[in-house]
């Protein structure tokens, strides 16, 4: 594999091989004049005393020095110039190749062992390429040239050293296997590194919350036991490669001077072919040694293209071999039959069908993990489904040139990423040309022209750290006018206003109401009270298209929407959303609140206490004594049951109108699983100190609590036999 890259470089850059070549020329050239030039010295000019000879002689070797030291510029040159081209097209490819890939890919191969691929081993494979170009190349020629002119002045020696020459071999051949093999679970070991640094960096919320910071450490310090002893014994092999053929050398040397004596005393040699048969030899002895010494670079490299060949030959999930461009998207889009599986196997779409017209505002809404983001996602090509098609206008988009679907959608995101750059960049990234009134219309028409003209330094100010230095509303508004600068024939929008307060979801929410006006809008959202204003809503529910409708005539299902949408009724929200009340009529969905007259309900709604977390956060812990009741007003939280075997698994997400922890209103036992806030969250809590009283008064709720207590602890006990019996 090595060679195929070595031949690769040298057909893309003929020129610079020519220099690295002619570099080498000389360089033998000088070494084998400066040997045999002893012979001539000694035997043409020292013995006679010839000083025109010996001019003669020095002069040559100053020239051909000279000589030597200008092609060994222009090699050096050469070398610099193709190793940073190797390093430059790699490094691009590899970039190149990740930019289509998906989520399947991401999953498979971590940030930080990706990155590791860039600053490792791109330039291992550059080092043993060119030391094998110009060091190994050059010890070969050495090599042969010298054991020519070695057998021309005496072959019986010459036999003798390439006989012994193979000793030179030998520990390659003895440690080559070790070396690899060692290479290969040294590589797996730093890729468990890389990922566990990944995993803490990017979970660094969890990890506290769950106090995982001991046993991440633990881990991370196994990991890096195991790599420093592989690594010990990785370079006491490698320095064995290295060591070794010396010893092979140095035990050649000293039979080939024993013979060489003998042959000199015997008279078959004179004094000047033994310095000179010496001196060649020692020269070929180095060469032989110089191809030995690159071949540890051989193995390193051969290890770091396997990696590198591991992620190229990863196949995006999209392909793009459409070549049509896609005509202005106008009527509909399509997800005809569609069966799609993030999981070999365990499809989250089967046998879809959905039809959405190019008009207006659709908003599709369903429960946590109903497939709402795999549906958007599916549109925009971002994968591509296992039987069935995407279709925009009756167009299946896999034969559409990928561009010319993305040149007429806008996205908007839940998380917009910004980047590092000022706040023009970030608007005009979707279209370099655009000019300063277009991009200002776009940031207007997304309700953020005033503001960033309000900033010290306008649009010129400068992003950092994904958008830290600017509010919730303020990213999603510049994420917006991203988007419409593009003038997209769709804008898609997922969850796009969810994470902000109540006020900015509020005002966002009526700029990209009024923009529906203008172009069509298909939005992803869990909070009805918005999707209620849209045209259509498309009603998920396990990966299936329950209803659709306006919302009148979805009440009027009385369906999956309808009590979606009465979960999420009866909060009363402060301005900032900081506070929150739950009217008397809402708890009386709830369970165990059903039939208690309304007094008492008046009572417990005013019992509430709103409490506000930021995202990932534990608001109880498995364990912990529950003292505590909760109903979510906004936010979205994961329950979360670690076995007893320290297995943890997410077995449910809850959003706006759930509630958790109604066993505490009953009596004080520990909590059956953790719950973590997996967005900013205003929960109303309400303490079993304060119910308590309430409850001694009603027996209706108690009973009704009981039931429900029993109901939990069956499916929670289930739960951990199905954990502990894995
Ligand atoms: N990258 C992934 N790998 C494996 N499964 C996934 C992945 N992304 C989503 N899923 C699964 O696919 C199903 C649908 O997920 P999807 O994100 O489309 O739901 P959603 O309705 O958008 O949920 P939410 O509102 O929580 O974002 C869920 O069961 C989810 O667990």
């Amino acid at each position: 594999m090595l060679w195929k890259t070595i031949l690769t470089s040298i057909r893309s850059s003929p020129f610079f091989t020519f220099l690295i070549v002619l570099g080498v020329l000389f360089d033998l050239l000088f070494q084998y004049f400066s040997s045999l030039s002893y012979k001539y010295l000694i035997d043409k000019a020292l013995m006679p005393r010839d000083i025109e000879a010996l001019a003669i002689i020095v002069g040559v070797l100053l020239a051909l020095g000279l000589l030597n030291v200008i092609a060994g510029i222009s090699s050096d040159y050469a070398k610099a110039k193709l190793g940073a081209k190797m390093l430059f097209d790699y490094r691009l490819s590899l970039f190149r190749h990740m930019l289509p890939q998906s989520h399947r890919f991401y999953e498979r191969f971590q940030v930080g062992d990706l990155l590791a691929r860039y600053s490792e081993d791109i330039p291992v494979i550059k080092t043993a390429v060119l030391q094998t170009f110009s060091g190994g190349l050059l010890s070969a020629l050495s090599v042969v040239i010298g054991l020519s002119i070695l057998f021309t002045m005496e072959w019986k020696l010459t036999l003798l050293a390439l006989g012994g020459s193979i000793l030179v071999f030998i520990p390659y051949r003895m440690f080559r296997n070790r070396s690899l093999a060692l290479a290969n679970v040294y590589y797996g070991h730093l890729e468990q590194f890389n990922g566990s640094i990944d995993e803490s960096m990017k979970a660094y919320r969890v990890i506290r919350v769950f106090d995982l910071r001991q046993s991440m450490l633990t881990k991370v310090e196994g990991i890096l036991h195991t790599m420093a002893s592989i690594g010990v014994k990785r370079s006491f092999v490698d320095s064995n490669l290295n060591r070794m053929p010396v010893l092979a050398i140095s035990i050649l040397t000293a039979i080939i001077l024993a013979y060489g004596s003998y042959l000199t005393f015997d008279g078959r040699l004179s004094i000047g072919e033994f310095i000179a048969f010496n001196s060649i030899f020692v020269t070929v002895g180095q060469s032989m040694y110089g191809i030995s010494a690159v071949l540890p670079h051989f193995l390193a490299a051969r290890t770091s293209l396997q990696r590198l060949q591991q992620v190229m030959d990863w196949k995006p999930d999209v392909t793009e071999r459409g070549v049509q461009e896609l005509p202005t998207i106008r009527t509909h889009v399509e997800l005809r039959d569609v069966t799609f599986a993030y999981v070999p196997g365990e499809p989250v779409l089967r046998h879809f069908d959905l039809s959405i017209p190019l008009s207006g505002h659709t908003s599709i809404v369903g429960a946590s993990g109903s497939g709402k983001s795999t549906v958007l996602q599916l549109m925009l090509r971002f994968a591509d489904p296992e039987s069935g098609a995407v279709l925009y206008d009756g167009r299946d988009i896999r034969e559409a040139r990928y561009a010319s679907l993305l040149g007429q959608v806008g996205i908007v995101f839940q998380d917009s990423i910004l980047f590092h750059a000022s706040i023009r960049d970030n608007i005009v990234v979707g279209k370099p040309d655009a000019t300063k009134e277009e991009m200002e219309e776009a940031a207007r028409a997304a309700g953020i022209h005033e503001t960033i003209i309000g900033f010290r330094d306008g649009y010129d100010t400068v992003i950092r750290n994904h958008g830290d230095n600017l509010s919730g509303g303020q990213r999603q508004r510049i994420a917006l006018a991203r988007a419409l600068l593009r003038s997209p024939n769709v804008l898609f929008l997922d969850e796009a206003t969810s994470a902000l307060d109540p006020d900015t979801e509020q005002s966002v929410n009526e700029t990209i109401l009024s923009l529906g006006r203008s172009r069509p809008i298909i939005s992803v959202t869990h909070r009805l009270a918005y999707a209620a204003l849209s045209d259509r809503i498309i009603v998920l529910d396990k990966g299936r298209v329950a209803e659709s409708g306006s919302h009148e005539q979805l009440m009027e299902q009385d369906g999956v929407y309808r009590r979606m949408w009465e979960k999420q009724q009866g909060f009363v929200l402060s301005r900032g959303g900081g506070s929150a009340q739950v009217q008397a009529d809402r708890l009386q969905q709830l369970p165990f609140f059903q039939g208690i007259e309304q007094g008492a309900l008046d009572q417990i709604s005013r019992l509430f206490v709103a409490e506000k977390f930021e995202a990932g956060e534990a608001v109880v812990e498995q364990g912990d004594q529950g003292e505590k009741f909760y109903l979510i007003a906004r936010g979205k939280v994961e329950i979360v049951v670690t076995s007893k075997s320290g297995e943890r698994r997410k077995v449910a997400v809850l959003e706006d109108g759930d509630h958790f922890g109604e066993i505490a209103l009953m009596q004080h036992i520990p909590r059956t699983a953790t719950v973590v806030t997996a967005t900013t969250c205003l929960l109303l809590s309400l303490s079993y100190e304060h119910f308590h009283p309430l409850m001694m008064r009603h027996s209706s709720i108690r009973e009704a609590l009981e039931a429900t207590l029993q109901t939990r602890m069956q499916g929670r006990e289930k739960i951990h036999a199905s954990m502990d019996s894995r």
